[in-house]
């Protein structure tokens, strides 16, 4: 397997507050990882950072070897790094299919290739069928998929997905885990957050685990959740993997 993204030594700061803390960790091609941690661990600024929407006050990120942390988020986008937000806000005047087409506006200015790409990516998220609807009678967790085609129409080889399945029923969670799955089965690599910690144990094969901006540990789930740094900063005393 390859090293698609490499963060090293990463740092981030707002004013005296250290949000990020020298943080380093690789992502392989076609892998799931999860990264985790307490509200304000640092995770969506760690995210940011990758994006291209923040820069490090200090440390690199290398995604296929290059380093990105100099370039704006559409240049990181156009090199293949896509990202879903935490609130997911589709264009209401909008069909789904246009909304979808969005992503595609990076990398074409021809509306049939961006209208034929955008079809694909809704195909991937199930959501092919309302293709035509407007956005206003999609469900939540529609909506979030939305946002994951809008993204999958960049052409991504790295998707950062926030808070996918946050505000979801258990069976929502699960055809989401699922699409997921066959995303990452095609070869797509996937950073998330997620603070479920039964979804990150069903969908990913690694996790970073973020405490105060460092990480504080990293590995397969089933390792990270019973490690007693883990255990006391992040899940309690009360968590049963
Ligand atoms: N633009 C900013 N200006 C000042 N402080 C910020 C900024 N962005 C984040 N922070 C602070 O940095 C710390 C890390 O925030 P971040 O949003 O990265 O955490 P998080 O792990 O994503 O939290 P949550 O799970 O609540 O989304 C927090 O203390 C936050 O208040």
């Amino acid at each position: 397997m390859t090293t698609l993204l490499e963060v090293e030594n990463l740092s981030r700061s707002f004013g005296g507050l250290v949000a990020v803390k020298d943080v380093s960790f690789s992502l392989r091609a076609g892998r799931i990882t999860a990264l985790i941690g307490p509200n304000g661990a640092g995770k969506t600024t760690c995210f940011n950072l990758v994006a291209g929407a923040l820069k490090p006050t200090s440390g690199r990120v290398l995604f296929e070897g290059r380093q990105i942390d100099n370039s704006p988020p559409e240049t990181v986008c156009r090199m293949g790094i896509a990202r879903t937000f935490q609130i997911v806000r589709p264009m209401r005047e909008m069909s789904v299919l246009e909304n979808a087409m969005i992503g595609a506006f990076s990398w074409t200015r021809n509306v049939s290739e961006a209208r034929s790409k955008a079809y694909e990516s809704l195909e991937s998220v199930g959501l092919a069928a309302k293709a035509h609807a407007r956005t206003d009678q999609l469900t939540l967790p529609d909506r979030k998929m939305l946002e994951t085609a809008k993204a999958l129409s960049t052409r991504p080889k790295l998707l950062l997905l926030d808070e996918v399945m946050a505000g979801l029923r258990p069976t929502e969670a699960a055809g989401i885990v699922g699409v997921l799955q066959k995303l990452a089965e095609g070869g797509l690599t996937i950073l998330l957050v997620e603070h479920v910690m039964r979804i990150v144990m069903e969908v990913a094969s690694r996790v970073v685990v973020l405490h105060h901006g460092a990480k504080i540990a990293e590995g397969p789930p089933g390792e990270v959740v019973a490690d007693p740094k883990v255990l006391e900063s992040y899940l309690g005393a009360g968590f049963h993997a």
